[in-house]
């Protein structure tokens, strides 16, 4: 249990719980999931960069005015990831960090587009990644899987390229599983995306846009019709929209909830109006992750916790809460009923204890 990371509010044997349950995570970014240790080391390789070398100094660094401000202080991490190396070292990192958490399968959010235009070979990129997630699956038992995300501000030029990856063969990842849109959603409409989300799913990749994060349920709706969605990234506004609710709920389709990264990045004023508890109440399917655990402060097991406070969850609702994250992952069938007796295994016997 990371001790800085315990909410008083949670009992501390349901901490305990939350730190020893299997998980899935399945909206993590790639970059945003370097910890303190790994960020202070880049910048201390690349003296050029604002980025503090002391993983204190990181704690102010990481605290955000806005979403704006989150994404300018995001963009100098990804500048301190300039070699192969580096990729595969933030990788297998991000791997190790996600395995001491219990997360027996996560679909990490990667932007290619950004290792690409600062001059990182395409070739060895795909080699570093996939390497790493070799290495993590062998060695801690974690599978990763990929999601490349458009990162939309970026312009067509960012999606061409982003699709360009995602669907040539001689380029594209074993492990990948789905494609995405990241970045501000402000003045940057979903709809401009379809051609390349039609490329990626003609190509067999799953699509999950981050939606509704910044902006209103329009954008989640435009997520839908136009990129044919099967989970929303974030959609927090769709909680002002009860049609776009039920239409949620109707068709099973996830949402990615995130809610420390929504406070951090000022979506939403504070946990207690985080609009989890009308997702739930509507009957959508809500799967809990952490988006980009070290900037946000917080973790995957810290968000277990602030989910259990918020829908005021003892042990089984926990587990049936990992259990919603494994049925809405692009795991197989098999892979599926592997994590999920795990978790009933594992619940099972902490009851009994
Ligand atoms: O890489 C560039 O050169 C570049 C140029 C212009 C714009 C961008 C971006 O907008 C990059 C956005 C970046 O942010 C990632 N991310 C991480 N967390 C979140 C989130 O909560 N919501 C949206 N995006 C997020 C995203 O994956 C992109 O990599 C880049
Ligand atoms: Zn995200």
């Amino acid at each position: 249990m990371t001790e800085h990371l315990v909410d008083p509010d949670v009992p501390r044997d349901l901490h305990a719980f939350i730190a020893g349950l299997p998980k899935a995570e399945l909206h993590v970014h790639h970059v945003g999931s370097a910890s303190p240790r790994i960020v202070s080391e880049l910048a201390a390789r690349h003296p050029d960069s604002r980025v503090p070398t002391d993983p204190e100094a990181l704690v102010d660094y990481f605290t955000f005015t806005d979403f704006a401000h989150f994404i300018d202080v995001y963009l100098s991490v990804v500048d301190l990831i300039r070699t192969p190396e580096d990729v595969r070292l933030l990788t297998y990192e991000v791997a190790r960090d996600l395995a001491r958490q219990q997360v027996r399968y996560a679909e990490l959010t990667i932007t290619p587009f950004s290792s690409t235009r600062r001059g990182i070979d395409e070739r060895a990129f795909m080699d570093a990644i996939e390497d790493a997630r070799k290495a993590a699956e062998a060695e801690f038992g974690t599978v990763l899987r990929w999601c490349f995300d458009i990162p939309g501000e970026a312009g067509l030029e960012s999606a061409e390229e982003t699709a360009r990856l995602a669907t040539d063969d001689r380029l594209r990842p074993e492990g990948l599983v789905s494609f995405g849109l990241g970045g501000p959603e402000i003045g940057v409409a979903r709809p401009q995306f379809k051609p390349y989300f039609d490329r990626a799913i003609a190509a067999g990749l799953h699509s999950v846009p981050h939606a509704g994060e910044t902006t209103g349920p329009e954008t989640v709706w435009d997520a839908l019709t136009e990129l044919r969605a099967e989970r929303i990234g974030h959609g927090t506004s769709s909680a002002r929209d009860p049609k776009l609710l039920a239409h949620l709920a109707e068709r099973r389709i996830p949402l990615e909830v995130c809610p420390t990264s929504n406070i951090a990045t000022r979506a939403v004023r504070t946990l207690d109006e985080h609009p989890i508890k009308e997702f739930v109440r509507a009957g959508v399917l809500v799967t809990i992750n952490s988006d980009d655990p070290p900037m946000f402060g917080t973790d995957l097991n810290n968000e277990y916790a602030v989910a259990a406070r918020l829908l005021d969850l003892d042990e089984r609702g926990l587990a049936a809460l990992a259990k919603d994250g494994v049925e809405a992952s692009f795991l197989d069938a098999p892979g599926k009923a592997r994590i999920t007796d795990e978790i009933d295994t594992y619940t099972a016997a902490w009851l009994a204890s």
